[in-house]
Formats: C-alpha cells, sequence, structure tokens
C-alpha cells in the first residue's frame, strides 16, 4: 500500500463532506478520517456509508477510559471494518492493551483486525503547555518516545504524533510500527490550533507512514487541487 493521506472529515453537515468526496478521482485510493464531530452527529451510519463507497476508513474516537470500557466499547467498534482507530497513550498500557483485545474479539471472521494507533501528545500541546499544564519534567520529543514504547510494548499497532518526533525514534521500533501524524501545513499556510507542525514533504523526509491533514484541503477555496497538490508534496521529492 502506498503510505497513506488521510482526508479528516471535519464537517457539521454530511453534505458538506460528500460534496467535498465527490470532487475527488474515483479511480485512485482514497483514504478518509471520521472524528468525532461526524460520528457523534451520525454515527455507525457515516462509516457504512463511506465503506460502501469504497472508502478506506480511520476512524477517530481517541479512547479513554478503563480499561474494561475500553476494551467492551473496542469490541463493538470493530464490527464496523475500518482499517485504523485511535486510544489515547496516556490511558496506559492496561489500557491499550484491553482496546487490543476488544478489536480482536469485534472483527467479525475472516476480517482484518483493525489497527490500533494511541495518541501520543496532541500536535496541539507546545513545549510550554506540556511543562506548565500537564506537569510533565520531560522535553516533549523524550514524552512522546516514552509513551510511544509504552504503546507498542502494550500492543499498539502504531502511534500519533507530530513529524517532528518521528525522526528521533523510528529507528527504535519495529518497521510495520506506523508513525501517523497530522499536524501537516504545506508551505505559508496558516498553523490554527497546531502547535507543532511540518510540510507534507518534510514529514516523508522525517519518516512518517502516513499523514492526517484536515483544513488545508476542506477548508481550500478549490479542496481537490489542494488534495492533489498535498498529495503530491507527501509522494514526491
Ligand atoms: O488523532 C488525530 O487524528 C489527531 C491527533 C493529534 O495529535 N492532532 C490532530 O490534529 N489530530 C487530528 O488531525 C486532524 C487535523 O486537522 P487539521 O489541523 O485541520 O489539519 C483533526 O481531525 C484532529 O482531530
Amino acid at each position: 500500500m502506498t503510505k497513506p493521506l488521510f482526508i479528516a472529515l471535519d464537517f457539521d453537515k454530511k453534505a458538506d463532506m460528500w460534496a467535498l468526496l465527490k470532487q475527488l478521482d474515483p479511480s485512485q485510493e482514497i483514504h478518509v478520517k471520521v472524528g468525532m464531530e461526524m460520528f457523534y452527529q451520525y454515527g455507525s451510519e457515516i462509516v457504512r456509508e463511506l465503506s460502501d463507497k469504497g472508502f478506506k476508513i480511520f476512524l477517530d474516537l481517541k479512547l479513554h477510559d478503563i480499561p474494561n470500557t475500553v476494551k467492551r466499547s473496542a469490541k463493538q467498534l470493530a464490527k464496523l471494518g475500518v482499517y485504523c482507530t485511535t486510544v489515547h497513550a496516556l490511558g496506559g498500557k492496561e489500557m491499550i492493551k484491553a482496546a487490543k483485545e476488544g478489536l480482536i474479539a469485534g472483527t467479525p471472521a475472516g476480517k482484518p483486525v483493525p489497527k490500533l494507533l494511541a495518541v501520543t501528545e496532541l500536535t496541539s500541546i507546545s513545549e510550554e503547555v506540556l511543562k506548565d499544564e500537564q506537569h510533565c519534567s520531560l522535553p516533549l520529543k523524550d514524552e512522546v518516545k516514552a509513551l510511544a514504547h509504552q504503546a507498542q510494548e502494550a500492543g499498539a499497532d502504531g502511534i500519533i504524533c507530530s513529524p517532528l518526533e518521528v525522526a528521533g525514534m523510528k529507528a527504535e521500533f519495529p518497521d510495520d510500527f506506523m508513525f501517523v501524524t497530522p499536524g501537516i501545513r504545506p508551505k505559508n499556510y496558516q498553523k490554527d490550533d497546531q502547535a507543532r507542525v511540518t510540510t507534507p514533504a518534510q514529514a516523508r523526509k522525517n519518516g512518517s507512514s502516513a499523514i492526517v491533514v484536515g483544513r488545508p484541503i476542506t477548508q481550500a477555496a478549490d479542496p481537490a487541487k489542494a488534495y492533489q497538490e498535498i498529495l503530491q508534496d507527501w509522494r514526491e521529492n
């Protein structure tokens, strides 16, 4: 599989989502991320609709609760046939392990188990916020790396972090461990609420396995053009 670019479908109306997706070339494999905004409105129906149309889905609900609750929730989520899904790494090893068990238990026979990604430090968190508000004494890169190891030991298939942290830790993980990176901004695009960002090309150079891009595509005057430009920057030198 070519390295995915997940379009973050952060819309408040399903019609706006379809208006964007209809502009994209259906002969290309298209990866999308369904997050809380769409899922809280439309539930599993939106996942099934996208899946029926052939989109590869990252269902991003960032589970974070006691292990039993996470396991039971992940079991339900696995029935939707998504490609990957998320938990917060800060929930701890037992919780991540429980999520994995739930995904395995809920996946229909013969179908692939959704990949489990652990969100390390959100890309909106800066070095200062980590120190002053999360009261973490480690430098951000070290905290992300520690959470990544913890997630891998607990059975996660990969992590979410910013592309800025990937190069410094990739060599410590197996080749198939995934580094999925939001915090992607084309050159000269505003950061919005993201604190740790790179361009798509820099994410590739740093070793990201996949990128997640929302507003630079969804809010563009010409989203199909923005998608193609970002895809090109991500995949080529
Ligand atoms: O789990 C995520 O996808 C995620 C983790 C993270 O640390 N930062 C982050 O921005 N995201 C998501 O990635 C997308 C980024 O959107 P834009 O900032 O609009 O490109 C949003 O859907 C976020 O929810």
